[in-house]
């Protein structure tokens, strides 16, 4: 079973497979043995297809499922209460374990319950997204404000990274589309032949399952790599938010959930590129049409709709834009945009997407 060792803080495997629910019983033994309790935070719609899965590996263990809305409905202040509510009226203590059992908001919640519920407490990722493959690696946790996305969390490791890829099998298309942002991104800031590869993809559904899981390994692999060497984004773990800038801005204009991360992250790409004069444009505004990511919005929405947003991202600072360039595949660096260089190229986007539109 393909394994991946993060060296942050203290070091742990992301394991990726098809039987990796096992380990419950064997590699992590000692931790649920330890646990008082076990308390499954589970995306209401991941439990009522995929707990039937899970559960089994639990039964030796006193274990409680507690279900958050589906999606990034779960990062707001109320469900972050209702969790805190829920362990306390249960008895949990400093010994209960929490597994995140869902896609990369249901990780990004319960992994900040976990940091914070009696000043933090183990937890186990379970993501059950392609998305997940970035966000339940590196210990980012978070809950969304209305002025930005993820504007209050932690940085707060998981204790392992179990990732089943038989449960990706039933993921709608949106969110497909969204996971495979993610993995683009990762080859995008890291090897120019594997973006080439994915480029070329015709169909993410109709890949293969060790094709998906290579892809899923390359970019667990990029991402740990970056996260060792800077586990609290002081310098090169902003790379990881290349494309983010405008995708954030555009999750909070939007309203939280009414675009997939992902694929606000992919019109965050093609801004990102635009302004680094990249001429990679071109091919991945083909690559996303043809896979249907929603390129009408970059249309419909105004650079002063989304600017305000852009000031107040955490790569920001006093006010200014910093956005991750990328002016050659593979070397991502942060760069201050002057606000009228970045309203321009915006006009520009908006007008090149147009014409491919109409
Ligand atoms: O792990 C990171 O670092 C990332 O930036 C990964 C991003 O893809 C991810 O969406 C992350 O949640 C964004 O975090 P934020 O700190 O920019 O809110």
């Amino acid at each position: 079973m393909p394994t991946i060792r993060v060296e942050a803080g203290r070091p742990y495997s992301v394991h990726i497979g098809t039987d990796v629910f096992g380990l419950f019983n064997s590699e992590y033994k000692e931790l649920l043995d330890s646990a008082d309790r076990i308390v499954v935070i589970a995306d209401e719609k991941v439990a009522s297809l995929h707990l039937g899965h899970l559960l089994p590996y639990l039964k030796s263990y006193k274990v409680d499922v507690f279900n958050v809305p589906s999606g990034e409905q779960a990062k707001s202040i109320e469900t972050f209460m209702d969790c805190h509510s829920f362990l306390l009226a249960a008895g949990c203590s400093r010994k209960t374990l929490i597994l995140a059992f869902g896609g990369g908001a249901t990780g990004d919640l319960a992994g900040f319950v976990a940091s914070t519920f009696m000043r933090g407490i183990p937890y186990i990722q379970v993501p059950t997204t392609i998305l997940a493959h970035d966000s339940a690696v590196g210990g980012k946790t978070a809950i969304n404000h209305a002025l930005g996305k993820n504007m209050i969390g932690t940085f707060y490791q998981p204790e392992a990274v179990l990732y089943d890829i038989q449960l990706l099998k039933t993921l709608p298309d949106h969110e497909w589309r969204s996971g495979m942002a993610e993995v683009i991104k990762h080859a995008f800031i890291s090897n120019e032949q594997w973006l080439d590869e994915l480029l070329a993809v015709e169909s993410f559904q109709a890949m293969s399952d060790p094709e998906l899981m290579g892809h899923l390994e390359k970019g667990i692999a990029v991402k740990a790599a970056i996260v060792e060497e800077d586990e609290f984004e002081n310098g090169m773990r902003k790379f990881l938010n290349f494309g983010h800038t405008l995708a954030h801005a555009l999750e909070a204009h939007l309203g939280y959930g009414n675009i997939t991360h992902g694929e606000a992250v992919v019109l965050g790409m093609a801004y990102a590129l635009h302004l680094s004069s990249n001429d990679r444009l071109n091919p991945f505004l083909e690559w996303g049409y043809h896979h249907g990511y929603p390129f009408e919005k970059v249309v419909e929405i105004s650079f002063g709709e989304l600017l305000p947003y852009m000031k107040k991202d955490k790569k920001a600072s006093k006010g200014d834009l910093n956005f991750v360039m990328l002016r050659q595949i593979a070397q991502p660096q942060m760069e201050k945009i002057e606000e009228q260089a970045a309203a321009n190229s915006y006009e520009e986007l908006r007008l090149k997407i147009g014409e491919v539109i109409k």
